[in-house]
């Protein structure tokens, strides 16, 4: 065959050429994303009140002259992905003048002082401590590590957290941030909670996500479960307390479980262990006690968005990164319910990224 029929059209060929590139250059987007937030762009556009034109920002960011053109370069890479939008402004001697301004995403998610911020997570996740195993992920499939963070550190990533305590503290406030988002969902949600007098969350962290449910509901006594080094000297109150201990040995009695973004940290078989103690916890009780779990759930049927779908695809990638853990399909996570004596679910799609699952005995 012809090597040009083997190639397709020209135009086929410099697509798929522009395709790879694209792919290639991807995480140039995401690292420009980490400096905007570490110069803390989106705090100054808000506090300039109006659009901000380039020289008004590299003076803000005190810019060497000399980097002004670069950091031009920055924005207008960064207004092309939507995390800014560019405004034109009154005319002066040479044209019209253009300055930037925060979108939505930037306004509500970027801003340090925003109570839904998600800076804390962009820097953690972005962090060269979980970039730099992505070097190591061909020589995890042919060494004997259980992840590429292992064989990049040399150690667990629980190993790590506990040799690297600032990065550990730095995870559980990115892990706070997001939990900020999801309590935003779960106070809309008044019926989850009726007739819950007790509710434990288990890997809880520092007690972002049940502080908010304890103000919100405050008929609930609340208790967070986690690791020692997580919940010590945490400040607690008449109707949330903190509780030492491995969720793999035993979980507080209570009339609702909750657990969040902890089931997909683990395999399958420790996750079965963790649900048959969320089992046994409420099973103590005579209320007709469940489990709520807030995680990702994979749709394999392709009718979710395609940003939706590949966000979910990635956090199942860094799960395998990290841990071993995973990002569970529906099939994948009736089984689990199933195999550790649950009875029924009911799935709940209204948290972005992250889904309601209620289990019950
Ligand atoms: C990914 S974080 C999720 C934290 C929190 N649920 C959230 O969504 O922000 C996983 C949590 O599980 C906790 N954890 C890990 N092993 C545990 C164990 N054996 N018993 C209790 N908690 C554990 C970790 O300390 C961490 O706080
Ligand atoms: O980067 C991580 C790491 C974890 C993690 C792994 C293992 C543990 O025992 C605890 C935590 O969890 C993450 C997570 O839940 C997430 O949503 C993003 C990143 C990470």
């Amino acid at each position: 065959m012809e090597l040009h029929q083997e190639l397709g059209s020209n135009d086929e060929m410099f697509q798929a050429q522009c395709y790879i590139y694209k792919h290639m250059y991807h995480y140039f987007e995401s690292m420009s994303l980490k400096c905007a937030v570490q110069l803390g762009i989106p705090d100054i556009i808000h506090k300039h009140g109006k659009p901000i034109t380039i020289p008004e920002l590299a003076s803000a960011l005190q810019v060497s002259p000399t980097k002004v053109n670069s950091l031009q370069r920055v924005m207008r890479m960064l207004a092309h992905s939507g995390f800014f939008a560019s405004a034109k402004m009154h005319e002066n001697q040479e044209g019209e003048e253009e300055g930037y301004i925060l979108t939505t995403t930037s306004s509500i998610l970027l801003r340090k002082d925003s109570p839904t911020s998600l800076t804390t997570t962009v820097l953690a996740m972005l962090d060269p401590a979980l970039i730099t195993p992505w070097f190591s992920l061909s020589d995890c499939f042919q060494g004997n590590e259980l992840t590429a963070f292992e064989t990049f550190h040399g150690m667990s990533f629980l190993e790590y957290g506990r040799q690297n305590l600032e990065f550990f503290n730095f995870l559980k406030e990115a892990m706070a941030c997001d939990s900020q988002l999801v309590s935003l969902i779960l106070k809309n949600h008044k019926e989850m909670f009726e007739g819950v007098a007790s509710l434990v969350d288990v890997g809880g962290g520092t007690g972002t996500l049940a502080r908010a449910l304890s103000d919100a509901y405050p008929h609930m006594k609340c208790t967070v479960l986690d690791l020692p080094q997580v919940v010590a000297d945490l400040p607690e109150s008449k109707s949330l307390k903190f509780v030492a201990g491995d969720m793999f040995q035993t979980i507080p009695s209570a009339d609702a479980v909750l657990i969040k973004s902890v089931l997909h940290n683990w395999s399958d078989e420790a996750c079965i262990k963790i649900l048959k103690r969320c089992r046994e916890a409420i099973g103590c009780t005579d209320r007709g006690g469940k489990v709520i779990i807030i995680e990702m759930v994979i749709n394999e049927k392709k009718d979710e968005s395609k940003q939706l779908a590949e966000t979910k695809l990635f956090a199942d990638m860094q799960m395998m990164l990290v841990c071993t853990g995973r990002e569970r399909n529906e099939k994948e996570w009736a089984r689990l319910f199933m195999d550790a004596g649950f009875s029924r679910y009911k799935m709940t799609t209204t948290c972005g990224l992250n889904s309601i699952i209620e289990v019950y005995p």
